[in-house]
């Protein structure tokens, strides 16, 4: 049986999706069986007549059915849901991610938006995201961005994250500028905060489609780098 991770951010737009995609290739690099599933995608694009998650995962992974539920409004999922009056079954999604992570040694479950964000609105409440979380038990990889606003933003994340009782199991950070000095102490500083040491951090990729493959390839000649991705993955790893 193998491990479903819900990858969050500190918003929407900070770079999930591609670090899904890094995780899923650098996983499959290490002999990893991975899948990754989107629950709900907002914001249909007429320019590539599709939802611009699953449309990656696609093209640039050849990952099809990633996705649960898609809602055209680009909003919220709660109002998305409302707008369009989609009936949503959160047992459906259960079932998806237990069937997937019998199949998959490693399932990234990726989130619309950040971590506090409503999913249904109930005459209860709301379905919040950390609901869905905590409902199919999902281990936390969180994306920050690092440059400045990154320390509010990662802090109030995780301080969000311990008050629900969630596991964030690692943190990555996004568009990681190497010789910027506001970027390397707030990746520090992040990290003395929270007491959780990044993965990696990614680069502002300048051609995402070509220079992604050559930073893994790299990054996997880093043996204390595939020992901290065989940590967070509990290793499942098989090399
Ligand atoms: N490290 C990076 N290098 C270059 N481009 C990046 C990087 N990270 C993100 N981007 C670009 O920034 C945009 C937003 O990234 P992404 O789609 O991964 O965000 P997201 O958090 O998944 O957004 P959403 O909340 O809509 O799912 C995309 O166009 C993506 O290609
Ligand atoms: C449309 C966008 N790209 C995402 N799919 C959904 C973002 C939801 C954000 C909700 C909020 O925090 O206000
Ligand atoms: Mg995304």
């Amino acid at each position: 049986m193998g491990q479903a991770y819900f990858i969050t951010g500190t918003g929407t737009d900070i770079g999930k999706t591609v670090v899904t995609s890094f995780l899923y290739k650098t996983l499959n690099q290490l002999g990893v069986k991975t899948m990754i599933c989107k629950p709900f995608q907002t914001g249909y694009r007429e320019d590539i007549q599709g939802y611009p998650d699953l449309h990656w995962f696609e093209t640039e992974l050849g990952v099809e059915n990633s996705g649960i539920y898609q809602l055209k409004p680009e909003t919220s999922p709660h109002l998305a849901i409302r707008l369009t009056q989609q009936e949503i079954d959160v047992q459906r999604i259960l079932n998806r991610i237990q069937q997937l992570q019998k199949e998959f040694d490693v399932v990234l479950v990726e989130g619309a938006g950040g971590l506090a964000v409503p999913l249904i609105e109930q005459k209860a409440g709301f379905y919040m995201t950390k609901d869905l979380v905590i409902d199919a038990e999902l281990p936390i990889i969180a994306v920050s961005p690092s440059g400045l606003g990154a320390i509010h933003d990662a802090l109030t994340t995780f301080t969000y994250a311990q008050a629900c009782q969630l596991n964030i199991q690692s943190i990555i950070f996004n568009r990681f500028n190497y010789t910027n000095e506001i970027h390397q102490d707030n990746v520090q500083t992040i990290e003395k905060l929270i007491a959780v040491s990044p993965l990696v951090c990614l680069p502002n990729f300048k051609n995402i489609h070509t220079e992604m493959d050559s930073f893994i390839e790299k990054l996997l000649q880093n043996n204390h780098f595939v020992t901290h991705i065989r940590e967070v993955f509990n290793c499942v790893l098989h090399k």
